[in-house]
């Protein structure tokens, strides 16, 4: 079974005018996702949607199977557990007045989970590569890269099936960056990510499967090597060629 899919879908936020059009795809465990295309074309609003933050129109959106039904609190309760998600502004996505500890352990307290949550935070700190003492520190003490690590923290703590990432590393410097990407790397061989980007660079790297989206409409979608070894619409082709080189990885410094 497939852990989201998506049939028909459109969406308008004004009458006027329709920001989707008749969206298709399924989310399949272990298949990282990436959806992108360029600004202002529904990348954001479709991941809104996946996240349940707006509904759609017209269409169905199920998680494992059932329908996403917000008035059903079991139902939103075991898709709340399996689905978090991380933004793309580590500075305003963080509470300044909380301590890391409570920051990160917000999932397992709203969702109710039981059990050692000073050991779970202790653990999501250690997978995103932050010590132990930043648990009792505030977010002001952190850099750039550090908050988007204790966000991500914050997201694998409830140990979900999917995080939705909204253009995470855009806002991070480039060494920054390249370390976020091997931290996501390696999340994701036990996480299923959709990763929302305007980089193809980016998906190419951590995504097995893309759908390459223009003005609110799939263009493009399948295996991402696929794709990207043999575009065939000339969008996602226009995509490719603005593709900026990344650097040698070596000497890079610590974020
Ligand atoms: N709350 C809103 N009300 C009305 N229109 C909106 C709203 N949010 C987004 N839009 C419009 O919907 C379209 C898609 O926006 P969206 O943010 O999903 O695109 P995007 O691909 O994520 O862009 P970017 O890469 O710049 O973040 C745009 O034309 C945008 O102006």
């Amino acid at each position: 079974m497939s852990l989201i899919d998506i049939r028909d879908v459109s969406f308008s936020y004004t009458r006027q005018r329709k920001t989707l059009h008749d969206v298709n795809l399924t989310l399949e465990k272990g298949r990282s996702l990436g959806i992108v295309g360029e600004s202002g074309s529904g990348k954001t609003t479709l991941l809104r949607l996946l996240l349940g933050l707006n509904i759609p129109t017209t269409g169905k959106i199920r998680f494992e199977g059932r329908r996403l039904d917000l008035g059903n609190r079991e139902f939103m309760r075991r898709f709340r557990s399996g689905v978090q998600a991380v933004f793309q502004d580590p500075y305003s996505s963080l509470d300044p007045r909380q301590r890391v500890f409570d920051i990160i352990a917000e999932p397992l307290r709203s969702l109710g989970i039981k059990g050692d949550r000073k050991t779970a935070v202790l653990q999501a700190l250690t997978a995103v590569g932050l010590t132990a003492d930043a648990a009792e520190r505030y977010p002001h003490e952190f850099s750039g890269g550090q908050r988007q690590r204790i966000a991500i923290a914050r997201a694998i703590v409830s140990r979900p099936d999917v995080i939705l990432a909204d253009e995470v590393v855009s806002a991070l410097d480039l060494s920054t960056r390249i370390r976020i990407v091997e931290l996501l790397k390696e999340l994701s061989r036990t996480t299923t990510f959709v990763l929302v980007s305007h980089d193809l660079s980016l998906v190419s790297s951590l995504c097995e499967d893309v759908i390459i989206l223009e003005k609110g409409r799939i263009v493009e979608s399948g295996k991402t090597r696929t794709i990207l070894a043999n575009p065939s619409h000339d969008y996602t082709r226009a995509l490719l060629a603005s593709i900026p080189r990344m650097p040698n990885r070596s000497g890079i410094a610590a974020s």
